[in-house]
């Protein structure tokens, strides 16, 4: 089975995905990892962002890497939102993602283009969401646990303008499949949330397995 999830910053796609992942024994791939790996590369070797050259020559990274905490900060975030912006960029890490979600036994990915680019077949897809304010203050407490100090107004700021760059680019826009069960987290609790992802999943199994 391969299960796409999909959502903007902060949403909870990643810990849905992870819970899926162990519900239904799957190896699972946080493909936001990969941009942002792509974009630590760029900062650490002084290279501009907006230049298609310059982040497309940053995507053979050492894979090492995706352990690196520094992956999660707001800046790598912020950064990886505009190297993902170049066609050229998507185009070298397309492979390596469509690759791991078609090994055998099936696959969870979560991301922007799961279930639009990567895994347009796949059996189950979500696009999870929440409200912008709600999601700066999960992303601003999860900061702060990591001994991160900054605003929530910035980190609401930064979001926005990731949404806004991640919606608007013309190559695999972050936007919901037509066939994906939309899961708004705005109220839910991570359990809620988590348990109604699997109710999603098995309704969109049992459709596929009748129709
Ligand atoms: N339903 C929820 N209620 C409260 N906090 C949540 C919920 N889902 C996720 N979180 C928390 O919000 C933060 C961001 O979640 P995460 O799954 O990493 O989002 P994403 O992968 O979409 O960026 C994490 O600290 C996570 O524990
Ligand atoms: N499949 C994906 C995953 C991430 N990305 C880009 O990578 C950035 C970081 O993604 P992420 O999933 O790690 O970010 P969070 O949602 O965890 O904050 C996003 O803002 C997108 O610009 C993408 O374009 N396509």
């Amino acid at each position: 089975m391969i299960i796409a999830v999909d959502g903007p910053a902060a949403s909870g796609k990643g810990t849905i995905a992870r819970a899926l992942a162990r519900h239904y024994h799957l190896p699972h791939l946080d493909t936001g990892l990969l941009y942002r790996a792509v974009a630590a590369t760029v900062l650490r070797e002084d290279l501009k962002p907006e230049r298609e050259a310059d982040a497309v020559a940053s995507c053979g990274f050492d894979d090492l890497l995706l352990a690196d905490e520094y992956l999660r900060t707001d800046e790598v975030g912020q950064v990886a939102s505009v190297v993902s912006a170049h066609p050229l960029v998507r185009a070298a890490l397309l492979q390596r993602q469509k690759r791991f979600a078609l090994q055998p036994g099936g696959a969870i990915l979560d991301g922007r283009d799961i279930g639009t680019v990567i895994a347009p077949n796949a059996d189950a897809k979500l696009f999870v969401k929440a409200t912008p304010t709600i999601r700066a203050q999960r992303r601003h407490a999860e900061l702060k646990k990591h001994g991160v100090m900054v605003s929530l107004n910035k980190v609401l700021a930064d979001i926005r303008a990731r949404d806004e760059r991640d919606t608007k680019r013309s190559e695999a826009p972050l936007l919901a499949a037509p066939d994906a069960a939309v899961l708004d987290t705005s109220f839910l609790s991570i359990e809620s949330a988590v348990q109604k992802a699997i109710e999603f999943v098995e309704k969109q199994r049992a459709a596929r397995a009748t129709g």
